[in-house]
């Protein structure tokens, strides 16, 4: 490690590896903001470890999910998704979409459930229109029985994780640490994980296990199998760049709607699942979870750095406007 570099900034890299554990000391904790600022104004994206969530919980969250997509089609069916309900599609749609490109079908599998799919229909049904997904409500597998806890364990202590995160994306802003707390108060998180069967037959020319796309929300969490690999991040025009999967370890990285919050200081960055090589037959499990403001949060555009007439201005925009546009592009 060279000396001016960050004691928490583990590896120095376009996607660098840094230490959340000294979050807590008053000293550090600014210290840990201003890398994980840097690390998203040059790519949007870093790895953290030192992060607290328990590994007994990432290794169960891991192990009931994995044993639902191993289980017969037409089993998981009996939870497939519905207009207004979340639950497994056999296709996850094709992500490209959301950038208007037109590719075949991504080659995954997708499970998903909402911090707000267990309120009663009622009050699920006001929060936003048929596109706004955080209105559908949560359907649970019965196997593996423990799956339905499980994810709601792990969805709790995502949330409490991203909004940590918040806090100190607030202190790398130079605001207060508090900032982006009432934006969160009842926000529609959620989970779809993402299951790439192996690969038996060769993929079609420009498919992908997940195409070329930009996340659209705040911030995720993504948690991927071991040692795997797959994950690439776009530096430049075209230079891809592996993202290592470190043990233990979760990759964060910003969507279009806190570049846009940030006034374009912090950037939301391509990336994309590539195919294995044809002699890899794994199967690979990722668990991201999408950590969105309240639905109808008014999310206003920081001003830019320069007043440069070059600079993009950005307009206002709720959080539901922006989010079912993008929505509708992926499954429409
Ligand atoms: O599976 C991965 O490694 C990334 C998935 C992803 O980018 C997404 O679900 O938005
Ligand atoms: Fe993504």
């Amino acid at each position: 490690m060279s000396s001016d570099q960050s004691t928490v900034t583990v590896t120095d890299d376009f996607v660098p590896v840094i230490d959340l554990s000294a979050r807590k000391e008053p000293g550090k904790r600014t210290e840990i903001a201003q890398a994980i600022g840097t690390a998203l104004r040059r790519s949007g994206f870093f790895i953290i470890v030192g992060h607290g969530i328990p590994k007994d919980l990432t290794d169960r969250m891991f192990t009931v999910t994995n044993r639902f997509f191993k289980l017969p089609e037409p089993e998981k069916d009996l939870v497939a998704s519905r207009p207004g309900v979340s639950g497994y599609r056999r296709a996850g749609g094709t992500l490209a979409r959301s950038l208007d490109q037109k590719t075949p079908p991504d080659l995954c599998e997708t499970f998903a459930a909402h911090v707000t799919g267990e309120m009663d229909d009622e009050e699920r049904l006001k929060l936003g229109n048929e596109w706004a997904s955080w209105t559908h409500k949560n359907i649970w597998p019965e196997n593996p029985p423990e799956f339905r806890k499980v994810w709601q364990e792990y969805m709790t202590a995502m949330g409490e994780l991203a909004a940590d995160l918040m806090h100190l994306f607030a202190i790398a802003l130079d605001l207060d640490e508090k900032f982006f707390d009432d934006k969160f108060d009842h926000h529609g998180s959620s989970i779809a994980v993402n299951y790439y069967p192996p690969q038996l037959t060769p993929p079609l020319p420009g498919q992908w296990r997940r195409g070329p796309h930009t996340d659209f929300g705040s911030l995720t969490i993504l948690y991927q199998e071991d040692n795997r690999g797959g994950l690439q991040v776009l530096q430049g025009e075209d230079h891809w760049r592996d993202v290592s999967a470190i043990p233990g370890s979760f990759v964060v990285n910003i969507g279009d709607l806190m570049a846009l919050w940030t006034g374009g200081r912090w950037v939301s960055t391509m990336h994309r699942v590539v195919t294995p090589h044809p002699d890899d037959t794994s199967s690979r499990l990722t668990i991201p979870y999408f950590y969105l403001p309240n639905h109808d949060a008014s999310i206003e555009p920081m001003r830019p750095f320069t007043d440069s007439p070059t600079v993009e201005r950005y307009d206002t925009v709720t959080v539901s406007e922006w989010v079912s546009r993008k929505v509708q592009k992926i499954f429409s």
